[in-house]
């Protein structure tokens, strides 16, 4: 299988006929947005769905599954292992983050599963169908989005775009011509269903491309920071819609983002990714009570300036406020720190006004797993 960087506008032109209700732009005589950060991927054109293999016989529960898969970069002392000898098991229907530092291999793990890089070894089913025996078939249901230079047809208008994408899918816009429908509804873009993308804003494009790789009605989405740069009102709407299409219509979504509250908010299950293996592979409930990161913050009119640079010393996240008498500290460290912090105080004779712990957050968790991570081996 090759990379396939071009694949939405080598592939369109066989489509042009059936993606417009008759408006006179093409998609092939424009060029594709470029200013907004994102990248619309598909399948490589040998792989795209005959129509009879969309039945092909299919996992119903596993959607995708990845096994043993590494992906080394280079050769010699400066050979870098972007992935290393990963397995994974992704539920049809549900939501799963993928979260890691920056060179941790999310990328190359998610084009590993799209074809759009060779792995060294190991394989990938999805929805129970090799990527190697069976392409078309396997990827008969898959869409993506990921982060790049390319976007949706800014001459087309919403609805034409959300068309040609269907078509291109192997599937005829005019039977999921309901789903166009509650898609721009979801996403509130109704008003703008006919206006050319190149006239609507960032925010609203990037409601596009992700009504755009919903259009065809893909099962398995993978998408690469979907709420980048959406206010918040967008944001919460297409976290919105995301569960809604994986609860109702049993979507499932692979989605990496360095943005914590969305993951925490959206997604059933956690992968954090760290030097190109899976560190962690929970629930967000589960990963939250297993942490042992507390963060506390001790207010008191005995803690002066010399105390704290004592506890500096022990506690280098340490954080201090001066008061009008004395300091408030702010700590964030493991059960036996936290216990060592309030022993120290003991010692020093501080009583302490203010107690105040906060719980930890989908972002502490990460730094907890990921702080020894240098991005990259
Ligand atoms: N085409 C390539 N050639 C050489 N090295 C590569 C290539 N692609 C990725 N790498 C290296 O592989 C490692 C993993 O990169 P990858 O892009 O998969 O990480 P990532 O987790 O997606 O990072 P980010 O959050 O920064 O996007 C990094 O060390 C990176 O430099």
């Amino acid at each position: 299988m090759t990379a396939r960087e071009n694949s939405v506008t080598t592939n369109g032109t066989d489509a042009v006929a059936a993606f417009s209700e008759g408006a006179g732009a093409s998609p092939g005589d424009d060029a594709v947005g470029t200013d907004r950060g994102f990248e619309r991927e598909r399948p490589p054109a040998e792989t795209r769905p005959d129509s009879g293999e969309r039945s092909a016989t299919v996992d119903r529960d596993i959607a995708v599954s990845v096994t043993g898969l590494s992906k080394r970069f280079g050769a010699g002392e400066t050979a870098v292992t972007a992935v290393d000898d990963v397995s994974v098991d992704i539920e049809t229907g549900s939501i799963v983050g993928l979260l890691g530092p920056n060179g941790a291999g999310k990328t190359t793990l998610i084009k590993s599963i799209l074809g759009m890089v060779v792995p060294d070894a190991g394989s990938v089913r999805i929805r129970g169908i090799d990527l190697r025996e069976r392409p078309r078939a396997a990827y008969s249901a898959v869409d993506a989005m990921l982060e790049g230079a390319r976007n949706d047809y800014w001459r087309l208008t919403v609805r034409e775009n959300l068309r040609y994408f269907a078509t291109i899918s192997g599937v005829d816009p005019n039977s999921v011509r309901d789903r166009h429908d509650r898609l721009l509804a979801q996403l509130d873009l109704e008003a703008k269903a006919d206006v050319p993308v190149r006239d609507l804003s960032r925010g609203m494009k990037q409601k596009v491309s992700l009504a755009s790789v919903l259009a065809g009605g893909a099962e398995v989405v993978f998408l690469d920071e979907p709420t980048l740069g959406l206010d918040i009102e967008s944001s919460r709407t297409l976290q919105r819609e995301l569960r809604r299409l994986a609860a109702e219509e049993d979507l499932t979504v692979v989605l990496s983002s360095h943005d914590m509250d969305v993951v925490e908010t959206v997604c059933d299950r956690v992968l954090i990714m760290s030097d190109g293996e899976i560190i962690a592979d929970d629930t967000v409930d589960a990963l939250l009570s297993d942490t042992d990161r507390h963060c506390v913050r001790i207010t008191s009119a005995d803690i002066d300036a010399a105390l704290v640079s004592r506890l500096r010393r022990r506690f280098e996240s340490l954080e201090a406020e001066r008061r009008d008498a004395g300091h408030r500290i702010e700590v964030v460290t493991d059960s036996d720190g936290l216990y060592e912090l309030l022993e120290r105080l003991r010692d020093a004779d501080v009583t302490l006004e203010r107690v105040r712990t906060v719980e930890p957050d989908l972002e502490d968790v990460f730094v907890e797993l990921t702080s020894g991570d240098r991005g990259g081996r």
